[in-house]
């Protein structure tokens, strides 16, 4: 029986990787030096690995900025803009990759970032490969097979971990037109084989192929796909032994298994434990089964009892060699190490029950030795184990006996308005007297330096109480005022209290714990710290009041209460897994419900939600969709359907795509959605229109991330797109997102040409109608 490792964090203890790129991209250090940084990374990594004695410890799952972006330099799918930027030089590459990652403005180059997205259901995101249908496949690297060289100089032998071909397609957009990528599988197939020839003449002995493709619901055709595919890779790459992983989900059809001639599988039990019985009549001509066991989506300590339960329903029926012990996935989504957690933020006991990726290593090889041993139930490791379980679930600490109550004595009206959107518009008008095209924004103002700075400087006890509320009482002024003096008609406090649009709320509510260290990669070089929901979750006190009733006290102007939503805090944060997802989520939703009711009592007459992780919460079978929907909808309806008609109440997405969901987005009956659009000129929506979307609809009018200032022009001509298929009286006009990583000589800039674009506008629709 063996341990292997999937992935492992590369952003560093003290998010290192973070710190070097931002300093090469800002001219800081060299070349050498982002090289040096990055190395030093992978082999405190790999030597870590070692010594926690992993069998297989991977390779090539270190990544600059993004692995899907580093198998498509590896692969050769370069998009043709970037041509001019291709070189030999080490140089040269890195600027390709970065000029890929993020755009580039140098001399006479003006090149756009590829786009970004969420990799499956999780808060990373990935570049997406671009396709053309007459694609060509160039590699522009080999740094599987040098990073798997870098690590036998050290006497480590790695498992380099490739891309499969056929998720880096499934995952990879068409450029232009409409062509299925995966028609470019016999183009790319010499490339990977030849990849995977070269790893094996130079003594790789196992290869990792990640597959996670395989866990949707795939078409006939694709899986039969997968056969051709494997079929050829196992004959042109005779010796190569492939060890196909899947995550996330189950595999969808496990009899696809039986004709893919690999030597090796790698299963998410963790998500889908159920799976082992139903693959295992597949599974006895595998070399290795790699049983996923320890959580690499959460932060938990592993529960012993239940993996050494699958490991012995897997001994039972195959060969101990055959055998591996694993995380489920990638330790990419989990922290570091939960050692650097010095603070007391983490109550003592909750610090115990918490395993981050370096405590994950120690389990591989725990969970190994017990499953080997002739004496368990006398083992130390797994009393103290048991111990641990038995000390979590009967913690006083999880239980909050009157939120259980309250959710217990729920009523279906609680999830209801009092009346019906028509009715409520016209009261929140006679209230608000906002002009036709209502002007707003989405919440957060540029988090400069100076104010994340102020927030360091108050966490260190570097400045007192007093001044911290006073500098960020001016902020907020100046940008009530700012707003003002644009002309914007609904304002919004600025955020600039806000760490993090999840981890702020967390700080405030019973049942989580927050982290001073536990950075997850988000992109690139941006990173999340995810608070830990434990137990019941509740809110001792109001949590934003005090700022927004602040901003509404210094200005006539309507304000509007700012909040996260229940889906997208619980998407956001590590969740408990002692009861279901929807519970803890309905826990959540009332708390922002007791929120949205302050905020009401405070005179905030508009509420926004924000729900822009709801669609990503989606599950990857398309069989599981409507009752995550139902609970997802029903969390947000808890949470916003106490106030009365006259208050409004705003939801905002972003980054998604709506078509499939579009009725149940409906079903939030939020009385306005604020959306991103202007990125696909509108086409996001065509959904909205087709559905006939009955309340009002804030699509963006401009893109917000980048710093380019849009003229007026050009956010008048999407705005007239939108009113075209959207009737008038229901349009609002505002960017796309939030405005917290924009600066602010060019947030002035857009939203003055946006105001301008509306009014115009405004203007030129009155005088039609009179
Ligand atoms: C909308 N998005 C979000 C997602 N998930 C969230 N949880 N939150 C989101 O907003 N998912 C989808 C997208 C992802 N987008 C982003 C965008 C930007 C970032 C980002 O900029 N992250 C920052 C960290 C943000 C933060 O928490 N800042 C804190 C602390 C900052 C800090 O560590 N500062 C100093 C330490 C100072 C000191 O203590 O001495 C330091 O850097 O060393 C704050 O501002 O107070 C990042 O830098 O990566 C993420 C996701
Ligand atoms: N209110 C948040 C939403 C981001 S999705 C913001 O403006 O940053
Ligand atoms: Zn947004």
């Amino acid at each position: 029986m063996q341990t292997q490792n999937l992935g492992f964090p590369r952003i560093g203890a003290h998010r290192e990787l973070k710190r070097a790129c931002e300093n090469y991209w800002a001219g800081k250090i060299t070349h050498d030096e982002l090289m040096n940084a990055a190395q030093n990374l992978r082999h405190q990594h790999w030597k870590m690995q070692a010594k926690a004695q992993i069998d297989l410890i991977p390779s090539n799952d270190f990544s600059l900025y993004d692995q899907v972006l580093d198998a498509t330099l590896t692969y050769g799918a370069i998009p043709k803009r970037y041509e001019t930027l291709k070189g030999a030089t080490p140089e040269e590459v890195t600027q390709l990759y970065f000029a890929m990652a993020r755009g580039l403005q140098a001399g006479d180059v003006d090149v756009t970032a590829m786009e970004m997205t969420k990799w499956f259901d999780t808060n990373y995101h990935y570049i997406v490969p671009e396709f053309e249908p007459d694609q060509l496949f160039d590699p522009a690297c080999n740094k599987p097979l040098e990073e798997f060289l870098e690590a036998k100089t050290l006497g480590i032998h790695t498992k380099p971990v490739l891309l499969g071909p056929l998720s880096y397609l499934l995952l990879g957009k068409a450029k232009k037109v409409n062509f299925d990528p995966l028609t470019l599988i016999d183009r790319l197939l010499p490339v990977f084989q030849n990849l995977v020839n070269q790893l094996t003449e130079n003594d790789a002995t196992w290869i990792q192929v990640d597959e996670p493709c395989l866990v949707y619901e795939l078409s006939p055709e694709v899986t039969a796909l997968y056969q051709r595919v494997y079929t050829h890779i196992t004959q042109k790459c005779p010796g190569a032994k492939l060890l196909l992983t899947t995550y996330f989900d189950g595999i969808n059809a496990p009899e696809v298994l039986n004709k893919l001639p690999v030597a090796g599988i790698h299963l998410d039990l963790v998500r889908a434990p159920e799976q082992l019985a139903a693959v295992a009549p597949h599974l006895s001509k595998f070399e290795l089964i790699s049983l996923g066991v320890l959580d690499g989506r959460n932060i938990w300590r592993n529960n012993y009892t239940d993996s050494l339960t699958l490991i012995d329903q897997a001994t039972a029926l195959f060969r101990h060699q055959q055998l591996v012990i694993a995380p489920s996935c990638s330790l990419l989504h989990v922290p570091y190490d939960q050692n650097l957690e010095t603070n007391d933020s983490l109550p003592e006991a909750v610090r115990g029950w918490l395993a981050f990726a370096v405590q994950k290593l120690t389990e591989l090889s725990e969970l190994k030795s017990l499953a080997l041993s002739a004496n368990r139930a006398s083992e130390p490791l797994l009393v103290a184990n048991q111990a641990y379980v038995a000390q979590r679930s009967n913690s006083s600490l999880i239980e909050n006996l009157a939120v259980q109550d309250r959710v217990q004595n729920l009523s279906a009206t609680d999830l209801d308005r009092n009346q019906a959107f028509p009715v409520r518009k016209q009261l929140q008008q006679d209230n608000l007297q906002l002009p036709l095209l209502p002007t707003t924004t989405i919440g957060s103002f540029p988090q400069t330096k100076a104010i994340r700075q102020l927030r360091a400087d108050y966490r260190h006890h570097r400045i007192s109480q007093q001044e911290y509320q006073q500098q960020l009482e001016n902020a907020t002024l100046e940008a009530i005022r700012m707003q003002e003096s644009i002309g914007l008609d609904v304002l919004v406090h600025g955020e600039f209290e806000r760490n993090d649009m999840v981890e702020y709320f967390g700080q405030q509510l019973s049942g989580f714990a927050f982290t001073i260290n536990g950075w997850v990669q988000s992109y690139g070089s941006r990173c999340v710290k995810p608070p830990i929901i434990y137990g019941d979750v509740s809110r001792p006190r109001p949590m934003t009041v005090g700022w927004s009733g602040f901003a509404q006290s210094l200005t006539n102007k309507p304000v509007k209460g700012m909040l996260t939503g229940p889906v997208t805090i619980l998407q956001w944060s590590f969740v408990r897994d002692d009861q279901p997802r929807a519970a803890t989520c309905q826990q959540l939703a009332l708390a922002i419900r007791d929120e949205v009711l302050d905020l009401e009592t405070a005179n905030l007459q508009i509420i926004q939600v924000d729900e822009p992780a709801l669609r990503e919460g989606l599950p990857l079978k398309q069989t599981e969709w409507d009752s995550y929907l139902k609970w997802a909808v029903d969390a947000f309806r808890l949470a916003t359907a106490g106030v009365s008609d006259a208050t409004q109440i705003h939801t905002h997405m972003c980054y998604s795509e709506f078509n499939d969901i579009i009725e149940h987005i409906a079903a939030l009956d939020a009385d306005v959605i604020t959306i991103e659009c202007s990125r696909s000129q509108m086409e996001l929506l065509d959904a909205f229109v087709e559905f006939k979307y009955p309340n009002d609809i804030g699509p963006g009018v401009y893109d917000i991330h980048a710093p380019r200032v849009p003229d007026e022009e050009e956010i008048s001509m999407l705005l007239e797109k939108a009113r075209k298929v959207i009737p008038v009286e229901n349009l609002w006009v505002n960017p796309d997102c939030g405005l917290k990583t924009r600066g602010w000589a060019e947030t002035k800039g857009a939203l003055s040409h946006m105001v301008n674009a509306a009014k115009s506008k405004r203007k030129e629709l009155e005088e039609t109608i009179a």
